[in-house]
């Protein structure tokens, strides 16, 4: 039962608490549901273990940034252990080893770092409108492939020209493999019952599941991390971060598992994410024409048609349903109440940029809401504890590829509002199928699900000429 000095939460039941109506997939719509029932500070009892959901900005300002250096941890995750040990940046426990690595992360991610990718981005983002251009149909995994060559030139200096470049389909396949092991529900609750560690591995198929995911991302981080080396060996720098990071090495503290796990997280924190967020652009500007069409007139008046867009012309913010789940080194108290030592916190993205007394009309698509107050609320409410880059994260985890992941977002916004017009589907008698901008694929890194939307080019006569030239294609 849930200890009185929890915050209020469902009812729970006994020896399972709340585990058994605990949700698997699009755990946010049933946070959300919660939040509104419980309040935007509530808890959750999983077995003995306590979960603490927030949807209260004020909130989440206290307890995940003001008080990071407590709720920085992670909770346990077995099944990350085995695949990684304990080496993946994101989902590592607050160690020695997470520190070592988040620093060597921030040393190239740094805002000035970041700007210096900016050339490799900008190629990247005309490659996509040139792929998009001459095959609109592909735009959901041209979308991919960019955001895998950014990440692959920024760190060993290597393009993907291609989606199907051999390290790009080693990437997906890794990460899809990790995705379902991920996946809750997917392995047995090990964290819950540690005595399952011990089933031997013919009866386990998580163990079997994590061997697997272990070996197609080792063969591809350390595969890629062992060019860089034998490149620089033979003279042959490029400049990329991997370079850097082997140089100073010994500075940093790091051995050769550590920098192989370093790059892996950063090529696949780097990857999904971006692309899942033009992807949701691209739905979320095929399902309101209304939203499209002010972009369009808004960026007409600024860019025009005679030049590109460029990274000084408007931003946009991008929102992840959930944050991954940090977990306390102590109790805390808030507002009355104790969260103890090692409980799960989540934070609720969706629900606080839902939630109807912040902002009017939430569920539609209204990116002019950012003009009238300064986080997008409703005039009048105040918004004050709301972070435009809280979907980036809080505190000490805060998202170190923020810098590096505006400027992909910033530049392919205005480029694809710039350059194309996305419709929906029309059906037999003429009528718009308009997308269905819920269905999200499950799993821990979502993204939409494939859809389609009719693009047409919006007759830039500099895009026609950019677009004439042939596109390299080579690594
Ligand atoms: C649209 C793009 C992106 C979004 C929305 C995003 C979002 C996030 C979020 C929500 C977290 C967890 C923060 C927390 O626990 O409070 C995170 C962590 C992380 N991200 Fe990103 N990210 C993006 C792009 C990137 C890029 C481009 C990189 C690398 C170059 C990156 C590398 C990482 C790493 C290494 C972590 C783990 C941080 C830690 O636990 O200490 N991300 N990101």
């Amino acid at each position: 039962s849930r200890e009185p000095s929890l915050p209020p939460g469902p009812p729970t039941v006994p020896l399972l608490g709340n585990l058994h109506i605990f949700p698997t997939e699009c755990a946010h719509f049933r946070f959300t549901e919660w939040a509104r029932q419980y309040g935007g500070f509530y808890s959750l009892k999983i077995g003995p273990g306590t979960t603490v959901v927030l949807t209260d900005p004020a909130a989440v300002k206290v307890l995940m940034d003001q008080r990071s250096g407590n709720t920085v941890d992670r909770p346990a995750m077995h099944v990350a252990d085995c695949v990684t040990g304990g080496l993946n940046t994101v989902l590592a426990r607050y160690t020695e080893n997470w520190r070592t690595l988040r620093r060597a992360a921030h040393t190239i991610l740094t805002p000035q770092e970041s700007r210096k990718h900016l050339p490799i981005q900008q190629a990247e983002a005309t490659q996509l409108l040139h792929d998009i251009l001459s095959q609109p149909d592909g735009f959901y995994t041209h979308i991919r492939r960019y955001s895998s060559s950014v990440i692959l030139s920024v760190l060993y200096g290597k393009r993907a020209p291609r989606y199907e470049t051999r390290e790009t389909t080693a990437f997906f396949e890794a990460q899809h493999e990790w995705e379902r092991v991920l996946e809750p529900g997917s392995p047995p609750p090990i964290d819950l019952i540690p005595l399952l560690k011990y089933v031997p591995a013919r009866w386990a198929k998580w163990k079997r599941d994590c061997a697997r995911t272990r070996k197609l991302q080792r063969d591809l981080y350390f595969g890629l991390l062992n060019d860089t080396r034998e490149r620089l060996g033979r003279g042959e720098e490029n400049g990329c971060y991997m370079e850097e990071i082997l140089k100073s090495q010994e500075e940093l503290g790091m051995d050769a598992e550590m920098i192989g796990y370093l790059g892996g997280v950063l090529i696949e924190g780097g990857s999904d994410t971006t692309s899942s967020f033009l992807q949701t652009l691209i739905l979320a500007l095929t399902a309101y024409p209304e939203a499209q069409k002010k972009a369009q007139e808004e960026i007409d008046r600024v860019v025009g048609s005679d030049r590109m867009p460029t990274l000084d012309d408007p931003p946009i913010p991008a929102s992840p349903p959930i944050l991954i789940p940090h977990s306390t080194l102590a109790a805390e108290e808030y507002k009355g109440y104790t969260i103890p030592k090692s409980a799960t916190i989540f934070v609720n993205v969706y629900g606080i940029f839902h939630d109807p007394d912040l902002f009017d009309d939430p569920e539609t698509f209204s990116p002019e809401r950012s003009l009238l107050t300064e986080n997008g609320t409703k005039p009048g409410v105040d918004g004050s504890d709301l972070r435009h880059n809280l979907p980036f994260g809080v505190g000490r985890r805060i998202c170190p590829g923020i810098h590096l992941a505006q400027h992909s977002i910033n530049l392919n916004t205005v480029n694809l509002i710039w350059a194309f017009q996305f419709s929906p589907d029309i059906d037999a008698s003429g009528n718009p199928i308009p997308p269905d901008t819920s269905a999200y694929q499950r799993g821990m890194f979502t993204a939409p699900e494939p859809f389609t939307a009719f693009r047409g080019p919006l007759g830039r006569p500099c895009l026609d000429r950019a677009m004439s030239a042939e596109v390299c294609r080579c690594a």
